[in-house]
């Protein structure tokens, strides 16, 4: 079993992502701390790749920023051994299967086992070849958390039945990124994954703002926000902490 229902027990949850070793390996450690310390409920590392087909311009331009610090996926995982001398905060990583499958199935989810690392989401992973990683992942207890979209549809059975951890609902097409409207009806969306799982589900694209986030947390249990606290890091530099402390307070003040 794994923490991440730790993040979700007992109130909204509030995700904060941030790209692995941007802007260097140090400093991408201290903010993962830094966002745990403000209250992040559950924190997601972006294991940054070269054709991150979901991403948007901040967050490609803090994978450019990770690549140009030396990342790469045996330094994510040299990473969070360094959190976890000090932090359980749950954690979960974003990463493009192609990284995964690169590093080796077994020794991967073997390797998120050892930190403590509670789930995996892997947003090029179509569900119909869920099952060759999926045996991986249940063996290290590891969830592997599903995404479900604006156009999922009747997948939605098959996409979140089995699901564990938190199921992503994903509020908008396109890539990620700020956005001033969410044209999605969520509470359908939610009322309709709802029907198939207990995993919570958290609600994450284009969410910036406490109003939004306290808006959003009236139907989901929790919001994950990329790309705003991806820019404070882009603005800021290494000298982040006190901007990413002060965000971090005025979302969980919205959440509750
Ligand atoms: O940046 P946003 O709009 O706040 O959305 C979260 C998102 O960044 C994060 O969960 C994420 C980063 N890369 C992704 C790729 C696919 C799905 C999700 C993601």
């Amino acid at each position: 079993m794994t923490n991440i229902s730790d993040a979700f027990k007992n109130k909204k949850a509030f995700i904060g992502f941030t790209v692995a070793c941007d802007p260097d390996f140090e400093k991408s450690v201290d903010y993962v701390k830094t966002l745990a310390a403000a209250g992040t409920d559950l924190v997601e590392i972006g294991v940054p790749f070269s054709d991150p087909i979901a991403d948007g311009p901040v967050i490609q331009e803090a994978g450019l920023r990770a690549f140009k610090s030396g990342v790469s996926t045996k330094r994510v995982f040299e990473m969070v051994a360094k959190i976890r001398e000090e932090s359980s905060v749950p954690l979960v990583l974003l990463v493009y299967l192609n990284n995964v499958f690169k590093y080796g199935y077994a020794k991967f989810f073997a390797t998120c086992q050892d930190l403590k690392i509670g789930g995996v989401i892997i947003p090029d992973l179509p569900v119909e070849e869920r099952a060759e990683v999926a045996v991986f992942a249940k063996n290290s207890g590891c969830s592997l958390i599903p995404l479900v979209a604006p156009t999922s549809g009747t997948r939605i059975k098959k996409i979140v039945t089995d699901a564990d951890g938190f199921v992503y609902a994903v509020s908008s097409l396109g890539v990620t990124g700020a956005r001033n409207k969410i044209a999605t009806n969520l509470q359908k969306m939610i009322t309709d994954i709802k029907q198939f799982t207990d995993t919570p589900v958290a609600v994450g694209f284009g969410i910036h703002s406490p109003e939004q986030a306290a808006q959003i947390s009236q139907v989901a249990d929790g919001v994950i926000v990329g790309s705003a606290i991806v820019k404070i890091i882009a603005q800021e530099g290494r000298h982040a902490d006190k901007k990413l402390t002060d965000y971090v307070h005025a979302m969980k003040t919205a959440l509750t």
